[in-house]
């Protein structure tokens, strides 16, 4: 009797090729070097198909593989992997810019890291990376004295950002240096780098390698980074809501069943993550608890690639596991020896901000009990080619301790494209 799988491999495989390495995280994933030439059979989801290399079948990472691809593709696809005609683009309209300044959170938690550090900016270099409108650079101009602010932004926003710098009296302190942060020439090292670089998830956008580019070349020994670390949390959480609206609806719109749509709507809704998710701190099935943490005075640029993190959860009410979602907060250490650090966290119990949560959901819900252990990893894996996305890949197992079966082990992968 054939598998499933197998039926479906009567189709003509297609040939695709390996545009970098990848090596299978467990035995059911193929591994391959870059340019080997994959046999499609199964495409089983939008990320990750059942192909074969010389004999060997499992599934491979759709984003690895490109169809017919030829060296110049190849070529092209590589011409532009930090895709950054279009997100300068958008940095150079007033929309994103709006978003985050309208984000009270994120900007009065930068303005209360100048102002609680006003007297030791006094005569210091400071440099806002991807300042954007500006609005770091002019607090520090307006709460403190630094010496000089270099504001870097490479969009077409920077023009406007220097109008913005004279309209408000700051030009003796604040320079405004259009260009992308790895290639421009300041005059000097820097005693403070200060940037809002993160992302949904912390990383997407990966504007963070550019802030650790300038910290290596800019940053003067004992100079100090704001934000100084971060950390990723995760948390096993209910999304009764978000279940209810995409999923159970199927069952009786209108008196009609519609369930035959449901695993198109598990696919459809359920594999990406979704982004903007507003979870109620009564989700939360464990207490959260934070899985990746990054020091940004060491993190190096390659640790970019794959970073893991482990939990281990207690379920403390009985409920439906329909996901895990995921926030981050950033620290800004004192300038003063014993001063506190600021902290943004954007988690359920803080003020919302412009990046809410993350929301990945599980493919079914399953029930769980107080007392049961939700145990396991998550690994950030930056996509090889298109260098500002990940994948999200979870593993986790769950121990009920009320339950005589086994575990029941899952992975998802989830890709943070736009
Ligand atoms: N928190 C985020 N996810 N994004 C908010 C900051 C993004 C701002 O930094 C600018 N920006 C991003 N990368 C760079 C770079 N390497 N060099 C200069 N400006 C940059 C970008 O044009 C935008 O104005």
């Amino acid at each position: 009797m054939q598998s499933e799988k197998e039926d479906e491999e009567d189709a003509s495989p297609e040939e695709y090729l390996a545009l970098c390495s990848f090596t299978g995280s467990d035995s059911d994933q193929l591994t391959f070097s870059s340019g080997d030439r994959l046999l499609v059979h199964v495409k089983t989801s939008s990320d990750w198909w059942w192909a074969e290399l010389q004999g060997d079948k499992g599934y491979a990472p759709a984003c690895y593989l490109r169809q017919g691809a030829t060296e110049e593709v190849e070529d092209a696809s590589l011409e532009d992997p930090w895709q950054d005609e279009e997100y300068f683009g958008s940095y150079g309209t007033l929309r994103l810019h709006l978003e985050m300044l309208s984000d009270k959170s994120r900007t009065k938690a930068y303005q209360q890291v100048v102002l609680s550090n006003s007297a030791s900016l006094r005569s210091k270099v400071v440099m806002d990376l991807g300042c954007g409108t500006g609005i770091i650079s002019l607090f520090c101009a307006q709460l403190a004295q630094p010496s000089v602010v270099y504001a870097v932004e490479a969009s077409s926003m920077a023009e406007y950002t220097r109008q913005l710098v004279k309209q408000n009296g700051c030009e003796e302190v604040v320079t405004v240096l259009q260009g992308r942060a790895e290639e421009i020439e300041l005059p000097e090292q820097v005693d403070i780098l200060v940037s809002e670089w993160m992302g949904n998830c912390l990383l997407f956008e990966f504007m963070v390698e550019s802030v650790l580019l300038a910290r290596d070349r800019w940053l003067r020994e004992g100079g100090v980074m704001w934000p100084s670390s971060a950390a990723l949390t995760l948390v096993p959480c209910q999304a009764n809501s978000y279940f209810a609206e995409n999923m159970a609806f199927w069952e009786r719109p209108y008196g009609l069943d519609f369930t035959p749509l449901q695993p198109l709507a598990q696919q459809e809704f359920f594999t990406k993550p979704k982004f903007s998710h507003l979870i109620e701190p009564d989700d939360c099935l464990s207490t959260p608890c934070d899985v990746i943490f990054l020091d940004m005075y060491t993190l190096k640029v390659k640790d970019l690639e794959e970073i893991e993190g482990q939990f281990q959860f207690c379920v403390k009410k009985s409920g439906f596991f329909h996901g895990f979602t995921a926030w981050f907060t950033v620290y800004f250490e004192s300038l003063e020896a014993e001063g506190a650090a600021v902290e943004l966290n954007t988690g359920p119990d803080s003020e919302p901000t412009h990046w809410k949560q993350t929301l990945f959901m599980l493919d079914r819900p399953v029930s769980v009990n107080a007392g049961d252990s939700i145990s396991g990893s998550v690994l950030l894996r930056r996509n090889p080619i298109w260098r500002r996305h990940m994948t999200v890949t979870l593993h986790w197992k769950i121990n009920g301790n009320t339950q005589e079966t086994d575990n029941c082990q899952a992975n998802i992968l989830f890709s943070l494209y736009t």
